[in-house]
């Protein structure tokens, strides 16, 4: 560790707005990669130990080679509390800087003054730093940024399922993604967990790239990390340089950048100039702006510049296609009947519902069994409250279905054999067979004492209608979302 020094400095404490209390930050300047390494993972306790026992207070060290000090404009503080970035000397801080022989150079500074950085702090270079940097990045790094994109290649468009829940957001992205930039920009999509904004973020992207775009997908913690990194290694211009050479930026989880300072400040320069060269900005969040409490009204308002789509969760025939869709891309086949148990044990999160599927094909393999609702319910049982499994008995779901199709129950238990009043009796029949414990000798029972084979009769043309008959299938959706309600 030759030629390095050692310095020490204590910050005002005047610029504090957040102190987290009274422990030392130290900056730690080496000569090169290993060094810092070596002390990062085997002296950093020792020293921060033996420097409390000297100051009295808890110290917290940080490492940083010295060639990445290249900025000649330094940081006057912390953009997040953790990790702590190096405070340079302040002109009016009341320590003198120590400069001392060692060969570390050593800044020190009261945690008061390191605290989120201000706008004014960081300064800004609205092209993205040195002309020199962005051509530097843009030949050594951007070929392998757009290589290492990121995207995962199942979350196209082409898995995605449309319903009436998330048309506008499909819609929406699919024409970002068809003229980015031009349409709706930013597009920003909001949603429950789990609902698909992650999936439409790289359906985007995906397009994108094909088109021969450079495409950068981030959540915001990487997006806080990178900032945070680049700050500490004086690379700002690196990281300016990368998120303006970007022709779509997509951006997930940007909730969490609230009431981070300098993440938003840098965040709302970055969105400016991709705006301004007319490059898209795609963002996601588990809430519509005006909900996330604590962002920069700036920030909230770009926002909402462009088009502000909503994800709701999906309804039981959604459900039923993603379900499909995903135990076809498994090559699982999985019965109709089994589709629509499943889907109606999970209603709001599409991820849940993939693990049940999981779920249930891990569970015949391991005890190797036929596929079937009872295997399906044994499957499900364990699963949390989450996943319901209705209380419903025989006689509230034939009530349900009575109502439904308008015929009295007493009509259903009955002689009759019109289509009138038959299709009620077997969807019934079916969807008590599906949702209860209730053998087929008491769901006869409960229709006028009929026989446990006329029974089966029913539930088994039932299921097989399902599948050709889109109306039945509508209607029995229908019923049990009402049923699932009650
Ligand atoms: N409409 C859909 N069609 C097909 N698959 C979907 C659909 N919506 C969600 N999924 C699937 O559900 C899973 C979860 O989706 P995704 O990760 O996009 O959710 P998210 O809204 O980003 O959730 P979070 O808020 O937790 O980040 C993914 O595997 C995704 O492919």
């Amino acid at each position: 560790m030759q030629g390095a020094q050692l310095q020490a400095s204590k910050a005002s404490a005047a610029d504090d707005a957040t102190s987290d209390g009274d422990s030392l930050y130290l900056t730690l300047q080496v000569n090169n990669d290993l060094a810092r390494d070596v002390i990062e993972s085997h002296w950093r306790q020792v020293v921060e130990e033996a420097l409390s026992e000297v100051t009295g207070a808890p110290v917290v060290l940080v490492v940083v080679h010295e060639q990445e000090e290249k900025r000649p404009i330094e940081p006057k503080g912390v953009v997040m509390p953790r990790p702590p970035i190096p405070t340079p000397p302040s002109s009016n801080s009341p320590l003198p800087q120590q400069n001392t022989t060692s060969a570390y150079n050593l800044n020190v500074t009261r945690s008061a003054s390191q605290r989120m950085m201000r706008s004014a702090d960081v300064p800004y270079e609205a092209d993205g730093g040195a002309l020199g940097t962005r051509e530097q990045w843009d030949n050594e790094q951007k070929p392998g940024m757009l290589t290492n994109n990121r995207l995962n290649p199942r979350y196209s468009f082409d898995t995605f399922i449309v319903g009436g829940s998330n048309r506008l957001a499909h819609a929406a992205s699919l024409a970002v993604a068809e003229a980015p930039g031009e349409s709706y920009n930013p597009l920003f999509l909001y949603g429950g967990v789990g609902l698909g904004k992650t999936h439409l973020l790289h359906a985007i992207g995906q397009q994108g790239v094909q088109t021969g775009l450079a495409v950068l997908y981030v959540s915001s913690e990487q997006f806080t990390n990178e900032i945070i990194n680049a700050i500490r290694y004086r690379t700002t211009e690196e990281f300016r340089a990368k998120y303006r050479s970007v022709d779509i930026l997509l951006v997930d989880d940007i909730q969490f950048i609230a009431g981070k300072e300098s993440t938003e400040e840098e965040f709302f320069h970055t969105f400016n100039s991709l705006y301004e060269m007319s490059k898209q900005i795609v963002i996601c969040s588990d809430r519509p702006p005006k909900a996330i409490a604590s962002l920069e009204e700036r920030l909230r308002s770009r926002f909402e510049w462009g088009l502000v789509a909503d994800i709701q969760p999906p309804d039981l025939e959604t459900r039923m296609a993603i379900l499909r869709v995903k135990a076809d891309a498994l090559h699982y086949r999985v019965p109709d009947d089994i589709i629509s148990y499943v889907a109606g044990r999970v209603q709001t999160n599409i991820r849940e519902l993939e693990g049940c599927l999981n779920r249930l094909m891990a569970y015949q393999q391991l005890h190797r069994v036929d596929l079937t609702i009872d295997v399906a319910r044994a499957a499900m049982s364990s699963l949390g409250a989450d996943h319901r499994e209705t209380n419903l008995d025989g006689r509230q779901i034939a009530q349900t279905v009575s109502e439904y199709y308008s015929v009295p129950f007493e009509a259903m238990c009955g002689k009759q054999r019109d289509k009138q009043v038959l299709v009620p009796r077997q969807v019934a029949m079916y969807l008590i067979r599906q949702e209860t414990q209730v053998s087929l000798f008491e769901i006869g029972q409960l229709f006028g004492g009929r026989d446990h084979s006329t029974v089966l009769h029913a539930c088994e043309k039932i299921e097989r209608n399902l599948k050709q008959n889109p109306t039945l299938r509508q209607d029995v959706s229908a019923i049990r979302e009402q049923l699932l309600r009650a």
